[in-house]
């Protein structure tokens, strides 16, 4: 017998309206032994007045049940949309509980949902990706997977593969004089187009990754440069620890920003100097390993100090750094719009000037980076793997050699497509075989 489960759907804490499901065969009778009614007509709110075991009334609220299978889930689920308090909260909770019903675990209405048949893994995943998204592009992103954009994809590239493993089944069976002529170069070009296809898709692929983890910037400079002071001003808050002092940051600092609709990851990063105290010498190497391995750099530079630059910071600068003269606001001369063959931006943490500049000029790079071409499918590591493996599949084989390890590969690859939807059925190939195929042996 599955277990009745119930959660809190909206954000924990005090809010106006809060929404519960509950979900299992046990959520109706819930419904009917908290409320003393029967239950609202299929998917239509009713006002219900909730009372716990001892006839203690919990609140006044709404309801809807979803009769099983037509819910998220595909079990019977109950909606209760209550007021949002935390004591109304803990009243219902141990109300369920005296029910037999237990807390959901994290994901478990689309774990559920996915065991139903009702979403696939990529669906269930953008569903996690919809929740998770902070950005414009994000949010487009996660909405198309989830209605299907890569599924669909996913079930024509197997179906491609279907089609070649039956006609290698079926040419396994005919005997040599038999064979229809091209047969053999058609699949091999199929096969052929269809690595094609997916090696552009692994190409964009790395795109919709980016999109979904946000393009990673970091700040790098002296001690005193001004990059806690960047990172405060473009996060809008007091994220990062501001002094006098040099030496201050000493831990890598993240925010996370909306640039024109596309995420980012800023990571603000300990001064670059020779440190002779441990722990700011631990913070100089972390600071490097992040600018290392980062997307883009913003080498932030005392302008006071021009045309003095910092060994250290330019020594770090590469073609995907820009660079910023910060402090602008105390230096009169003109600053140069190149440093060190880098785009260079005057700025001013203090006073915020510059930063509109800056702000457009991070937008049109991750623009850059992330848009053009065709929507990305594929957006985790997890569906780059399973693609990457059906292409070596199809890229190994030769039908001619021997159309028995010919069927193997194609198998092996439409096997590998599978494990990104989650539909993994080697019944669903026999069926295609030899229902397609009355070869009448
Ligand atoms: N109140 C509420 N709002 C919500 C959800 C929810 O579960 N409850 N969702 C949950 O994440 C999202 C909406 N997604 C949903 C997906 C399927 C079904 C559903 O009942 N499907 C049935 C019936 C389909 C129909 O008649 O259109 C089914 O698939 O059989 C409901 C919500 C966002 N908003
Ligand atoms: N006048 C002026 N002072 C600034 C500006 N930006 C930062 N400062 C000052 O410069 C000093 C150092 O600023 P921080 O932001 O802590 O510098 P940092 O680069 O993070 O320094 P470390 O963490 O030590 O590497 C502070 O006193 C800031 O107030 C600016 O645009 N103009
Ligand atoms: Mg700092």
């Amino acid at each position: 017998m599955t277990d009745t489960i119930y959660a809190l759907a909206s954000g924990a804490g005090r809010a106006g309206v809060a929404v519960w499901r509950l979900s299992g065969p046990g959520s109706a009778a819930a419904l009917e032994a908290l409320s003393g009614r029967p239950l609202p007509p299929p998917r239509r709110a009713g006002r219900v007045r909730l009372r716990d075991a001892a006839g203690e009334p919990i609140d006044d609220g709404l309801a809807l049940w979803f009769p099983a299978p037509h819910s998220f889930t595909g079990e019977a689920v109950v909606e209760l949309q209550l007021h949002g308090g935390r004591a109304v909260a803990r009243a219902l909770a141990a109300a369920l509980e005296r029910l037999g019903l237990r807390p959901a675990e994290p994901g478990e209405f689309s774990r559920r949902a996915f065991l139903a048949g009702k979403i696939d893994l990529s669906q269930a995943e953008a569903i996690a990706d919809l929740v998770a998204a902070e950005t414009a592009a994000q949010r487009r992103q996660a909405l198309r997977q989830m209605e299907g954009g890569l599924a669909r994809e996913v079930e024509a590239w197997r179906a491609r593969l279907v089609g070649l493993a039956a006609r290698l089944e079926a040419a396994i069976d005919f005997a040599e004089e038999d064979l229809p002529d091209d047969l053999i170069a058609r699949v091999e070009a199929e096969a052929a187009a269809l690595a094609a296809d997916l090696a552009a898709h692994l190409a964009a692929g790395r795109r919709g990754e980016a999109v979904r983890d946000g393009v990673e910037i970091t700040l790098i400079g002296a001690p005193n440069a001004g990059k806690s002071s960047l990172l405060n001003r473009l996060a809008g808050r007091e994220a990062a620890i501001v002094s006098a002092e040099a030496g201050t940051t000493r831990d890598v600092i993240e925010v996370h920003l909306d640039l024109g609709g596309w995420p980012a990851i800023l990571a603000d990063t300990a001064g670059l100097r020779e440190a002779e105290a441990a722990i700011e010498a631990e913070g100089v190497r972390r600071a490097l390993r992040r600018a290392e391995q980062a997307d883009l750099k913003l080498a932030v530079f005392d302008a006071t100090h021009w045309p003095e630059l910092d060994a250290a910071t330019l020594a770090m600068i590469d073609d995907a750094t820009l660079v910023l003269l910060n402090k602008s606001e105390l230096v009169t001369a003109p600053l140069p719009d190149c440093v060190a063959g880098c785009p260079a931006l005057a700025v001013s943490a203090r006073r915020g000037d510059g930063i509109e500049a800056l702000l457009d000029h991070l937008a049109l790079a991750l623009e850059q980076r992330l848009a053009g071409g065709a929507a990305p499918l594929l957006t985790r590591s997890r569906h780059r793997a399973a693609a990457e493996a059906a292409r070596a599949a199809l890229d190994g084989w030769s039908a001619r050699g021997d159309l028995g390890l010919a069927a193997e590969a194609v198998r092996a690859a439409a096997a590998a497509l599978g494990r990104i939807t989650g539909r993994v059925d080697s019944e669903e190939l026999l069926d295609a075989i030899f229902g397609e195929f009355c070869i009448g042996k």
